[in-house]
């Protein structure tokens, strides 16, 4: 057993919980830094992962394996709209003018995407993503994790992520998905 260790940066506690479950069983001790990054105005994923895990290594400096992840809400009726940009509307406008904003749509159908850039020791970054498609739903169950209470997964038991356990949800979520092809390259190496 090897007692190498990983860092997740990430400032968001929800986010460290579902992630300590899904790596269970690595052979690397996960640590968090919660240290604030830039995000990049932008909309392509893969850039904004890419870069907050640049800041990330060059403030912890090389030679540790460190990752990071962007997640995204993208409304299929706008084009994948908010996208990475739901943080913002969660903060300033709050769940329920969110799902007003669909209103005016008869698509109400969106997708969750994790996006995870993985910085090696080495410095190689590689990009893993994760994709669950849902319908965003007028605001049910506990309001304790950003979008949760809207967002309705297609593959799940008709319940929005909010009103399921964690157990439940890291079976079928985006962060699952992406999360599962990061254990899956840590385990080959
Ligand atoms: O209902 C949700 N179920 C999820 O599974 C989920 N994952 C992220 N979020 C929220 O979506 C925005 C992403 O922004 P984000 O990826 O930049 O996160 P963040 O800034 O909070 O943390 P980090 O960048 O330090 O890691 C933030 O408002 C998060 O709270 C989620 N909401
Ligand atoms: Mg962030």
């Amino acid at each position: 057993m090897s007692h190498n260790k990983i860092v997740f940066v990430t400032g968001n506690a929800n986010k460290l919980k579902e992630v300590q479950l899904l790596l269970k069983g690595i052979k690397y001790e996960l640590v968090n830094e919660p240290l604030d990054l830039d995000e990049l105005q932008e909309s392509k994923l893969e850039s904004i992962a890419i870069s907050k895990v640049k800041q990330a290594t060059s403030q912890l400096g090389a030679g540790v394996p460190v990752f990071v992840e962007d997640t995204a809400l993208c409304f299929n009726a706008m084009n994948g709209l908010p996208g990475a940009y739901i943080k913002w509307f969660v903060k300033e406008m709050g769940i329920d003018n969110i799902y007003k904003m669909l209103t005016g749509f008869e698509d109400k159908t969106a997708k969750a995407i994790t996006t995870i850039a993985y910085s090696d020791a080495m410095g190689k970054i590689h990009v893993f993503q994760g994709i669950t498609e849902g319908t965003i739903v007028e605001p049910q169950g506990p309001r304790t994790f950003g979008w949760d209470s809207l967002f309705k997964p297609n593959d799940g038991v008709g319940l929005t992520y909010a009103q399921m356990d964690k157990e439940e949800k890291n079976k079928i979520s985006q962060r699952a998905r992406a999360f599962f092809k990061l254990k899956e390259y840590l385990e080959q190496q």
